[in-house]
């Protein structure tokens, strides 16, 4: 049997770790760190992941605002509520759901939220500082999560093969930019044209994949004992909810794999966690989280 990454127990014993620091800030006299999230419309999963987020902030002691806005809400409605919240002193970081309904320009969003609130990581800054090395920019939480996860692991990142299946500017993008970060790894990112997905794949000694597509990764697919990261959440037509990796068949091959659920998904939460923190730190007069630095 592999390693199986069990990123639930992981996420749980750092959601403790992240409690008993909010109680510290309190201890001291300081307000409780905010996170402000915003859902637009009323798409199932959506409110689902947006809950699930709720209840962790409620956990550890950050105050959760919601703006659970209609689907009719216009884009003009939208920045101003964004621009409300960048002025609001008490609001640490602000999370705007994705996606959002196909009127609204979700990239002029992104970009009207104030960077240094942008818990996502979203923003073209942060975005920016990520590709440029520069250390004091926001993660964004998917790739951040699989980082901790690797680390804490001990799963040996320097000079290894990884390939990135999936381009998208919130997961596939970034994870290949944190991976390319102080040259650690080679990096491969592969994407929809790619013209032969498994020659890539089969060479990784990390791969992670952000695809959406149930079973894309099978065994021929995967080098013997590498490291299968995978970041998919299908939910099938019996309700069961699978990932892009076709677990069974590859797990006999590789060293160490994510389930899902219970892999990535959580890892994904608790950065947000981290990243909110990290913003509250600095705004007074801290250093950055330590989990947040690669
Ligand atoms: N602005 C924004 N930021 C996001 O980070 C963001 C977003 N929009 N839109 C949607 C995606 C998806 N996402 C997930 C978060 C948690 C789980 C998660 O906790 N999954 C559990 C349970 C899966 C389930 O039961 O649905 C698991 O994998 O074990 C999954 C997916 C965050 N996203
Ligand atoms: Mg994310």
């Amino acid at each position: 049997m592999p390693l199986i990454l069990n990123g639930k127990e992981l996420s749980e014993t750092i959601k403790k770790e992240l409690k008993l620091e909010v109680e510290s800030y309190i201890s001291k006299g300081l307000r409780k760190p905010a996170l402000a999230v915003i859902l637009v419309g009323s798409d199932p999963a959506s409110k689902v992941y947006v809950r699930r987020k709720k209840e962790s902030c409620e956990y550890v002691g950050i105050s959760s605002l919601s703006f659970n806005l209609p689907e009719s809400t216009t884009e003009v409605e939208l920045l101003e509520l964004i621009g409300k919240l960048n002025g609001d002193d008490d609001v640490d970081g602000i999370l705007v759901q994705l996606p959002l309904p196909s009127h609204i320009n979700t990239q002029r969003v992104i970009e009207a939220i104030n960077p240094e609130k942008d818990v996502d990581g979203f923003h073209p800054l942060n975005m920016g500082k990520l590709a440029t090395g520069k250390d004091d920019g926001i993660i964004p939480c998917t790739p951040l999560g699989i980082w901790i996860m690797l680390k804490h692991y001990r799963i040996e990142t320097f000079k290894k093969d990884v390939v990135v299946v999936g381009a998208s500017n919130i997961v596939g993008k970034p994870m290949s930019l944190l991976f390319l970060k102080n040259e650690e790894a080679t990096v491969t990112v592969c994407h929809k044209n790619t013209k032969n997905l498994k020659d890539h794949t089969q060479k990784a000694d990390i791969l992670v994949v952000a695809v959406g597509k149930p079973k894309l990764i099978t065994d021929d697919m995967v080098k013997e004992n590498s490291v299968v990261i995978d970041v998919g959440i299908n939910r099938l037509e019996d309700g069961k909810i699978v990932g892009d990796v076709d677990f069974d068949n590859v797990k006999d091959k590789v060293s160490a794999i994510t389930p899902v659920p219970g892999g990535v998904g959580p890892m994904t939460v608790v950065s947000l966690l981290i990243n909110t923190l990290s913003i509250y730190r600095k705004k007074h007069g801290f250093s950055p989280h330590p989990l947040t630095e690669i």
